[in-house]
């Protein structure tokens, strides 16, 4: 980088200085502003109230914005041939004359910056690179794209008065001292260094379906994150009403990329994993690979709707019913099966369609009261008290209910997976007979992580749209708990199919009347939040309460407000949905996400060789042709950022075995360090360092016999701690990660923190279980522990013990993968999850291992 003498830092330090002088001027103006209408009492009357909370409103996302652009407010600059210079920045600005200053990365002006090439200058003469610390500039480093015609056949950093070196810093080298700094456990964003390949598909179109595919490390998350804060610029009334849901595999993952978005200002987004996407319910627990591979089948849907029907039914012979002590009414077979066929042809969902049903039931049953009364002859009012008496009869109620019930999704599903008759009549033809026993062992419950909320079905709400049925059921309730309370722990494959369950069902209770509390409680605490954060940042915390202030922002809506309520709304509307790890949904969560999406803009990000889902598809056409037609477009990105090429190549190997022809992403850079292998439990005890030939793959754990398991259990566990301490003494502050099959995780996890708990911190404290919250949950990951049972908060230790699916998405600087047989022997793609485990390095790899590499490892054994 330059030296300190260089004279372009002079000149680019006085510029910065006047960009932040800048900067400080309008927070200051801003902070002034919000404060003076925060204290401001106003005239009271609505109008002025309604003003004052807008102009609050916008005068504090103002300033949270301002604030966030401190960090590396300006990164580049870029002349253009008629020598004029555009700043490019975290936000604009422009000075007291209103002249810009400095332009917002995402503007258009600043796509030059990021695509111009030698090739292809875009009108430019030169872009530069700012390295910057704090307030100060430290460092530049120039592209030189071509000579500006005025200059006289002088380049542009003459200019400058400097002279070009041979070895003069360039973009080139911004990047890679970026992708080479230690992780510090978060994805930060990437703005000053985007690639030209990334930022067109950053500002690509959003009215359709993009797909981000690409190799491990390309940047695809980096991608999605950017475009989402880039389409909330260009996009920002649309999406500021509708928001921005963000689907990650894992808490984890979450927690690892939550920081990105603020870092570029942008709030309004709404964060989740597939297990808590249904309101109400908090899964994380998760069903065996096989059931839940069936539960996310796309015939799941057709196995609902018949599960649906099945609760509207008919009567084998005519039905009896003793009113009021004394009079026998009747309903036949064909009266039902009318007022059936009409139900159904409303086109409402079953909770809904119900109400016709009971309309026509009710009034076949009040004709037949009328005519033994009084031979027909009442006038309407009278007619209606007799229907009002039918309705309020226990006896006819109870008859009515058993010929259409009202259910809700947690019933359907309960009792789908626990009624073997039920299961039978709605998979008929659907499911195989194996497909259906192992729903039914779905029912045995779930394994691994911690539970999911249990969701209780027994409070009705009314389904409206009928004046006189809404007055009658709203007389039913509270009602009490009923026979048949649903209380079990929901599995992230539940998800999808409680939400299919919801649309074929209607409103459901649990889906209103929990929610909706859930909901107020969850936009209350935010508005708190939102508020204690404006106090802080204006210093008035001492002369407002909180709750003051959040009671001025329930006028006007809020944009973070909109991300709130759709977090707990199912049938709210985003305006753009970003999901990750694309290649592991489901058709039946593919089904919600749309339902979340109705306009289909999405960018999607995914690889399919990363697929650890057993008949996981192979093209994305499989994937969104059933739920978008062709209107979806593919971009590629083939450079790997993250993994040295020495790792790239042990991988390549896999991927080669695991889909075939497929081409590895290229390394962008190499370290010079050979990924090894280690096996344990070598003779004498001490973990030996090998070069092996590759043979047979050895037998895994489960083959063995239980002391020899034992053994080669408790050797590997030593050599893991053994390694893991000497790598952290090696990368210094850098991250680590020891990637295990999940049985190993608790023995992983326990010798370490019996060795060297400074490395695992408070996440990795066996006795600390139980509830955590922390960034991860404000970020929508409430759910503190993952998949594996692993706590979000390892993102904030040296060391993180993790599954592959919990690896999935994150980097670390080395990663120590334990016994990788074991991942090739595990119920999903093995070799996906062996190909996903290797690509999570930036620096060093080490596999430790008890018996033989597996073959496709054969290039560890010729490092
Ligand atoms: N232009 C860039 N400048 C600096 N860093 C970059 C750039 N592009 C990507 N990176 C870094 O490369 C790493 C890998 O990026 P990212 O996690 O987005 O890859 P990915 O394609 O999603 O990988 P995977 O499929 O393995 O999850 C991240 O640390 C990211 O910040």
């Amino acid at each position: 980088m330059s030296s300190t003498r260089d004279p372009r830092l002079a000149r680019e330090q006085a510029y910065l200085d006047l960009l932040y002088s800048r900067l400080d001027e309008v927070s200051d103006l801003t902070r002034s502003q919000l404060r003076q209408v925060l204290l401001d009492v106003g005239t009271g009357t609505p109008q002025s109230v309604v003003e004052r909370d807008v102009f609050a409103a916008t005068h504090a996302e103002r300033l949270a914005r301002l604030e966030a652009a401190e960090g590396r407010l300006c990164f580049g600059a870029m002349d253009r041939f008629d020598g004029a210079r555009t700043y490019i920045g975290r936000i604009g600005l422009s000075d007291v004359e209103q002249e810009p200053i400095l332009v917002d990365w995402r503007a258009p002006v600043a796509t030059a910056f990021y695509q111009a090439t030698l090739a292809d200058p875009r009108g430019l003469t030169r872009r530069r690179h700012l390295r910057t610390k704090g307030r100060e500039v430290t460092g530049v480093a120039d592209d030189l794209l071509a000579v500006g015609p005025g200059e006289g056949g002088r380049t542009a950093q003459d200019a400058d008065g400097s002279a070009p070196a041979a070895d003069t810093p360039t973009g080139d080298t911004m990047l890679l001292d970026a992708l080479s700094a230690p992780r510090t456990g978060r994805m930060g964003d990437i703005i000053a260094t985007l690639q030209a390949e990334q930022d067109r598909i950053i500002r690509a179109d959003a009215r359709s379906v993009l797909v981000v595919d690409g190799g491990p490390g390309t940047g695809k998350t980096a991608v999605a994150l950017h475009r989402a804060a880039y389409l909330l610029y260009t996009e920002r009334a649309r999406l500021e009403r509708s928001g921005v849901l963000i689907v990650g595999p894992s808490p984890v993952f979450l927690r690892y990329i939550d920081q990105v978005l603020p870092s570029l200002g942008e709030t309004g987004v709404v964060f989740a994993t597939p297990g808590r996407l249904y309101p109400g319910v908090a899964a994380t627990a998760t069903d065996p690979v096989a059931v839940a591979t069936i539960k996310g089948d796309e015939r799941m849907a057709a196995v609902l709707a018949a599960a649906v029907r099945d609760h509207q039914r008919l009567p084998r012979r005519t039905i009896e019913i003793l009113h009021d002590d004394d009079r026998v009414l009747r309903l036949d077979r064909d009266t039902v099966a009318r007022a059936r066929t009409r139900a159904r042809r409303s086109r409402r969902p079953h909770n809904g369609a119900r109400l016709v049903f009971l309309r026509e039931l009710l009034d076949e049953l009040t004709s037949q009261v009328v005519k033994q009364i009084s031979g027909g002859l009442l006038d309407d009012d009278e007619r209606a008290d007799v229907r009002d008496g039918l309705w309020a009869d226990p006896v006819v109620r109870r008859e009515l209910d058993a010929l259409w019930p009202r259910v809700t999704p947690a019933q359907l599903l309960d009792r789908l997976y626990t009624d073997p008759n039920l299961l039978a009549r709605a998979v008929a033809r659907t499911l195989t007979p194996a497909e259906q026993a192992l729903l039914r062992r779905g029912e045995a419950g779930a394994s691994g992580g911690a539970a999911g909320s249990g969701d209780r079905g027994a409070a009705p709400a009314g389904t409206g749209g009928d004046d006189l049925f809404s007055a009658l059921e709203a007389a039913e309730r509270p009602a009490p708990p009923r026979r048949g309370q649903v209380n079990r722990v929901w599995t992230v494959a539940d998800v999808p199919l409680l939400d299919e369950a919801a649309e074929l069902l209607g409103d459901p209770d649990e889906g209103s009347r929990a929610a909706a509390e859930a909901r107020a409680a969850r936009e209350r605490a935010a508005e708190m939040r939102y508020a204690e954060d404006v106090l802080e940042m204006l210093g008035l915390a001492g002369q407002l309460d909180a709750e003051t202030v959040a009671d001025r922002w329930r006028g006007p809506r809020r944009r973070a407000s909109a991300a709130e309520h759709g977090a707990t709304d199912r049938e709210w509307a985003f305006g753009h949905l970003i999901v990750d790890e694309a290649q592991e949904v489901s058709p039946m969560l593919w089904r919600l996400l749309w339902r979340r999406c109705p306009a289909r803009s999405a960018t999607l990000v995914g690889d399919l060789a990363q697929a650890a889902r057993p008949g996981a598809p192979t093209s994305w056409a499989q994937i969104l042709t059933p739920h978008v037609g062709d209107r979806f477009r593919v971009e590629r990105l083939t450079v790997n950022y993250r993994t040295p090429r020495e790792i790239m190549d042990v991988a390549a190997d896999v991927l080669a075995v695991a889909v075939p022809g497929a081409t590895p992403p290229e390394s962008v850079r190499s370290v010079g360090e050979k990924p090894l292998a280690i096996r344990a439990g070598a003779p004498g005890g001490q973990a030996d360092q090998q070069r092996l030939d590759g043979g047979p793959a050895d037998r895994a754990w489960a083959d063995r016999s239980p002391a020899d398991r034992d053994r080669a259990e408790a050797a590997l566990v030593d050599a893991v701690v053994a390694e893991t301490i000497r790598t952290a003494g090696m990368i210094g502050e850098g991250r680590i990660a020891v990637i295990t099959a999940p049985p190993a995780l608790p023995a992983v996890r326990a010798a370490l923190w019996r060795v060297a708990p400074e490395l695992l911190g408070a996440a990795g404290n066996p006795d600390a279980d139980g509830a955590r919250t922390g960034a991860g949950a404000r970020a929508g990951a409430a759910a503190a522990r993952s998949v594996d049972g692993t706590n979000a908060d390892v993102l904030d230790a040296r060391v993180a013990v993790l599954s592959v699916a919990d690896s999935k998405g994150l980097e670390f600087d080395a990663v120590l993968l334990v016994e990788p047989a074991e991942l090739l022997a595990g119920p999903t793609r093995g070799l996906a999850d062996l190909y996903v485990a290797l690509t999570r390095a930036t620096r060093s790899l080490t596999v430790v291992h008890t018996g033989e590499l597996p073959p496709v490892l054969g290039q560890l054994a010729a490092a």
